[in-house]
């Protein structure tokens, strides 16, 4: 039965994540988004369940009390987790889940028991300027808030040797291209390991039938 992989998506804020993410869903509706509890409160236009599980800290804490998170984090003063039974559904029905999460989510799941499914990707930006060019350009934080994620890249940008593909967003189009190219090499490196298993097996059996 053939698994799902874990892609695992980072970088610092602001440099598109979420983008590439839309993008590649979009061009593969079979991808399932690993949908994060956060407790921080949403943007215009974010939907519940949909972008973000809006909860409490009360509510978040007793999440993971409960075992139901595959990994969390506090980023940005806010925390952040991957409710796990989603992801354990869709590996079992052989789909790939993408996630959207900082370098401490990343190890976290790279660590896990589902760490052998991960395929993970760091992207970073092109310049520091074009960073917050995109951060502002975006509209939705304040300017602490900004000022806060931009103190924050540098760390975040530390961890870019720890991910198994990096790509450079300068433009959308040719990295969302990357991407896609990854994600099908990566399928096509899962789906070949059973083929060839059964194929060295034909192979014996004809040299011992000679
Ligand atoms: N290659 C690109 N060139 C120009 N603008 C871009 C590019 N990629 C993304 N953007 C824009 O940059 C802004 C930030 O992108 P996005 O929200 O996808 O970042 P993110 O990494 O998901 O951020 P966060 O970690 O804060 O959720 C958005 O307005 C998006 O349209
Ligand atoms: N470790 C985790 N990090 C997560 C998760 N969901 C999102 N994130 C990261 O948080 C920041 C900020 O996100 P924003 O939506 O407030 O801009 C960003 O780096 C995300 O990748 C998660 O479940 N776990």
């Amino acid at each position: 039965m053939r698994r799902g992989l874990l892609l695992i998506l980072s970088s610092p804020s602001g440099a598109g994540k979420s983008t590439l993410s839309r993008r590649l869903m979009e061009w593969d509706a079979d991808i399932r988004f690993s949908v994060s509890a956060t407790t921080r409160t949403p943007r215009a236009g974010e939907v519940d369940g949909e972008h973000y599980h809006f909860c409490t800290r009360e509510a978040f804490q007793t999440m993971i009390a409960g075992g139901q998170m595959l990994e969390h984090a506090e980023v940005f003063g806010n925390f952040y987790g991957s409710p796990r039974a989603p992801v354990e559904t869709a590996m079992r029905e052989g789909r790939d889940t993408l996630f959207d999460v900082d370098w401490q989510g990343g190890q976290q799941i790279r660590n896990s028991a589902l760490g052998r499914d991960v395929v993970s990707i760091f992207i970073l930006p092109p310049s520091i300027a074009e960073l917050e060019r995109r951060l502002r350009g975006r509209g939705q934080d304040s300017d602490e808030v900004i000022r806060g994620r931009m103190d924050k890249s540098r760390d975040e940008i530390s961890h870019w040797a720890e991910y198994d593909y990096v790509l450079v967003n300068s433009d959308i189009d040719e990295t969302e291209e990357k991407l896609r190219a990854i994600l099908v090499a990566e399928r096509l490196r899962r789906d070949r390991q059973p083929d060839l298993t059964d194929l060295v097996r034909d192979l014996n059996e004809e040299f011992a039938a000679r």
